[in-house]
């Protein structure tokens, strides 16, 4: 379980996020939703423990992610908005280099599979060849390579086609459901939030997001 303990955020003395507290179980998808600017990305960064909290304190099952920050870390998958992936090598040789950095060792054939679970089937191609929605698919199956119990996407399907997105949303509910893996992840996509999310919190200070998604019946936590 991942729980999150009041936590706040302050830029200088800007506050960004406020007293947050919500609890995530294994197998669970929750989305975050929010205008921008409201703090989506910052949560996801003080998750992935890229940024530390203000204040507050934040558990992993027993780890504390004040005092176990390296346990912590073995066990996140991070893929933040920005694509980060070598585009000079093949997909190949990108899933094979970040194993090299990863604390465990995978085959090659393994490496393939995480690929084309995801329909990302351009193995031997150039990253740079590939179309925006693969690139996104490789960093989402990089992320995927140490199994990470906590999976934490900044808005993964951004510029993806439909029949992509639904490949994505699919395989996010397999790795939540079947691997028990806890799935944060960051969407302006109402439609999509709405089918793939057990439960969104929404941040900010504008009423329009939580009463949207209230009205569709989703079960929806307000910060
Ligand atoms: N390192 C930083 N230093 C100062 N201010 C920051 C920093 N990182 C984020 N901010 C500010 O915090 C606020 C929240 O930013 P954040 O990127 O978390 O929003 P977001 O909800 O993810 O937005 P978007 O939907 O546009 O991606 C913004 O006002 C941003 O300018």
């Amino acid at each position: 379980m991942l729980s999150i303990e009041s936590i706040s955020k302050s830029f200088k003395r800007k506050k960004i996020i406020n007293d947050l507290s919500f609890t995530a179980e294994a197998g669970e998808i929750v989305g975050l939703v929010g205008e921008n600017g409201a703090g989506k990305s910052t949560l996801l960064n003080i998750l992935a423990t890229t940024m530390k909290p203000t204040a507050g304190d934040i558990y992993l099952n027993e780890s504390n992610y004040r005092k176990d920050i390296k346990t912590i870390r073995k066990h996140i998958g991070f893929v933040p908005q920005d694509i980060a992936i070598w585009d000079q090598l093949t997909v190949q040789e990108n899933m094979v280099f970040f194993e090299k950095l990863s604390w465990k060792n995978r085959s090659k054939q393994q490496l393939q599979e995480i690929c084309m679970d995801m329909s990302l089937d351009r193995w031997h191609d150039p990253v740079k060849n590939l179309s925006g929605g693969m690139k996104r698919k490789l960093n989402l199956a990089i992320s995927l390579i140490h199994d990470p119990t906590v999976l934490l996407l900044d808005e993964p399907t951004v510029g993806i086609d439909l029949k992509s997105r639904k490949e994505i949303g699919s395989y996010l509910r397999k790795q939540a459901t079947e691997n028990g893996k806890i799935i944060i992840y960051t969407s302006h996509d109402m439609d999509e939030i709405k089918e793939l999310c057990d439960r969104v919190i929404t941040i900010g200070e504008d009423p329009f997001y939580t009463e949207l998604l209230k009205k569709a019946g989703k079960k929806v936590l307000s910060f």
